[in-house]
């Protein structure tokens, strides 16, 4: 088949490989700037605390295996999901600075060609997630589910709210973490996917709040558009205030290492939070924002450190 189409386009098949070979980087290349791997990544840790806490016995090398599958799964569902995303929002992201550079935007990938490839990575990843059990599978495809219909199609444009439902695709992620070695969803799973869903909020409305004026122009409803910045950077405040006991709650299994580690690190957010209160500027909601992610995984890696040590 290939060498068919070598034949009649190129003239020799050295150039038709080497002309193939990188027409496929630069669409690979665009697929994970839309798949987000930053973000990919943190789910995978909130992933991977729930697979550790899941565990009955750490030093059970074989039962390691299982994390293999959720991992990739959910990866790729995740991938797929806000792959999908970039061709919703084509329009809008055109309009925003931060994202106007998107290669859905730029025409590099077109609409349909973004639901094809995202739809096609969350069915192959919901499916990988059966290596491991139905209940993985099931928090795989809920996931991604939340984030492109609840939040990306029908919150998203409508509601404020958007961001707190979304928040629930995350605790997906550690649920399907938990199932992947447990085969269950129970209080601890519960409450590390809920933590994840507390610490939603507090990390996008900074971000919204720095890029306001991007979602004015594009009218997407987020909070920080809805309401003046001081309200703005309550909000980011209380909601992280409201998710510090969430985050505490783990000490129950952890321990007090565990405790007091997530006590300073919640401390210097909200030190960023109060920063941003009395001085409400898009440079002090960047730095709220660009502390938030950094926060959950040092909570996440502590959890999974002091689990198996
Ligand atoms: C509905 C819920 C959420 C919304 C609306 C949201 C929104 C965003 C947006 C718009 C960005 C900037 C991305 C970019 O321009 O490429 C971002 C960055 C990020 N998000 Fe979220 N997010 C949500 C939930 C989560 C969850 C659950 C996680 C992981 C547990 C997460 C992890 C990250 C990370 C790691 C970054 C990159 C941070 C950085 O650049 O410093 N987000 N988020
Ligand atoms: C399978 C599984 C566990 C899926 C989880 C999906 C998930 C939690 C995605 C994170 C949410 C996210 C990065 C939203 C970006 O907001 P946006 O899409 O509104 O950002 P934009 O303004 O940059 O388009």
């Amino acid at each position: 088949m290939l060498a068919i189409i070598c034949n009649k386009f190129f003239n020799s098949k050295t150039e038709c490989y080497f002309k193939m070979s990188i027409t496929f980087s630069r669409k690979l290349n665009d697929y994970v700037k839309l798949a987000k791997p930053r973000v990919i990544s943190l789910l995978d840790m909130a992933a991977l605390t729930g697979f550790v806490l899941g565990l009955t016995k750490v030093t059970d090398i074989m039962s390691w295996v299982y994390v293999i599958p959720v991992l990739i799964g959910g990866s790729l569902a995740a991938g797929g999901g806000m792959i999908i995303n970039g061709g919703l929002e084509i329009e809008k992201d055109k309009l925003m600075q931060r994202t106007s550079w998107r290669p859905t935007v730029k025409g590099e990938v077109s609409k349909k060609e973004a639901y094809m490839v995202g739809i096609f990575l969350a069915i192959t990843g919901t499916a990988i997630g059966l290596l491991d059990n139905l209940l993985t599978s099931l928090f795989i495809a809920l996931g991604f589910l939340v984030y492109v219909l609840v939040y990306s199609i029908w919150l998203k444009p409508r509601t404020w709210w958007n961001i707190v439902i979304g928040g629930l695709a995350g605790s997906a992620a550690a649920w399907a973490g938990y199932a992947a070695s447990s085969n269950a969803f129970d209080i601890e799973s519960l409450m590390l996917g809920l933590l994840v869903f507390m610490w939603t909020p507090g990390h996008f409305w900074s971000l919204a709040l720095r890029f306001r004026d991007d979602y004015a122009k594009a009218e997407i409803p987020m909070l920080p558009v809805l309401v003046d910045e001081k309200t703005s950077a309550k909000a980011i405040a209380i909601s992280n205030i409201l998710m510090i006991p969430f985050a505490l709650y783990l000490s129950v299994y952890l321990g007090i290492v565990y405790s007091i580690i997530t006590a300073i690190f919640s401390s210097i957010l909200l030190y960023y939070n109060f920063k941003l209160l009395k001085n409400p500027t898009k440079d002090e909601a960047w730095r709220s924002f660009k502390f938030s992610s950094p926060y959950l995984a040092i909570i996440l890696m502590v959890a999974i450190i002091l689990k198996i040590i």
